[in-house]
């Protein structure tokens, strides 16, 4: 089961037209996977303050299908691909209304903040990611 959650479409997202901005999207998504990380019991505030560990994302390949527009809903949907020693790769879904208007594959890498090197997952977010996993 991918992870869901919805954000509405604002003015401030949005062309004078009314069509979303694409660099807004890209903010929006790392809301989105702030979210996933503290519905996996990795809240940032915690990983970032307490832990020094920090989720930089190395590769983002994003494709347009359909234009979003002004007080559209988007629901996303992220899916967990592949974990590896400090990298996650994941993917993106997200409609607006039953109709795709983007996806991603994007992959991120736990790093420490002190080193600003890959680390390892540690146990405990290694496992809550793998029962997130889609087989
Ligand atoms: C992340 C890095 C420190 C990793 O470098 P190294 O420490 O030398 O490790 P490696 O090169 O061995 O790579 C580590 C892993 O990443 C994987 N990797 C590295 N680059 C890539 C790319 N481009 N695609 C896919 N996977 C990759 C690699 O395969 C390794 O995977 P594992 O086998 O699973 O461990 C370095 O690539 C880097 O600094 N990149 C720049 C990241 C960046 O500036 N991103 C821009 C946005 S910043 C951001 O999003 C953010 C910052 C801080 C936060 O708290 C949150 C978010």
């Amino acid at each position: 089961m991918p992870f869901r959650t919805s954000r509405p479409l604002r003015f401030g997202d949005c062309d004078p037209s009314g069509i979303a901005y694409f660099p807004s999207y890209l903010n929006i998504l790392v809301g989105v996977l702030e979210e996933f990380f503290g519905d996996a019991g990795a809240p940032w505030k915690d990983l970032i303050a307490e832990r020094r560990i920090g989720t930089p994302t190395v590769r983002l390949d994003l494709t347009f299908a359909h234009p979003g527009f002004h007080g559209d809903t988007l629901d996303f949907e992220l899916f967990v691909r592949r974990i590896g020693r400090s990298s996650l790769d994941l993917e993106h879904k997200v409609s607006a209304a039953g109709t795709l208007l983007w996806s991603a594959r994007h992959s991120v890498v736990a790093t420490s903040l002190d080193t600003h090197k890959s680390l390892a997952w540690p146990d405990d977010l290694r496992a809550a990611l793998e029962s997130r996993l889609e087989t």
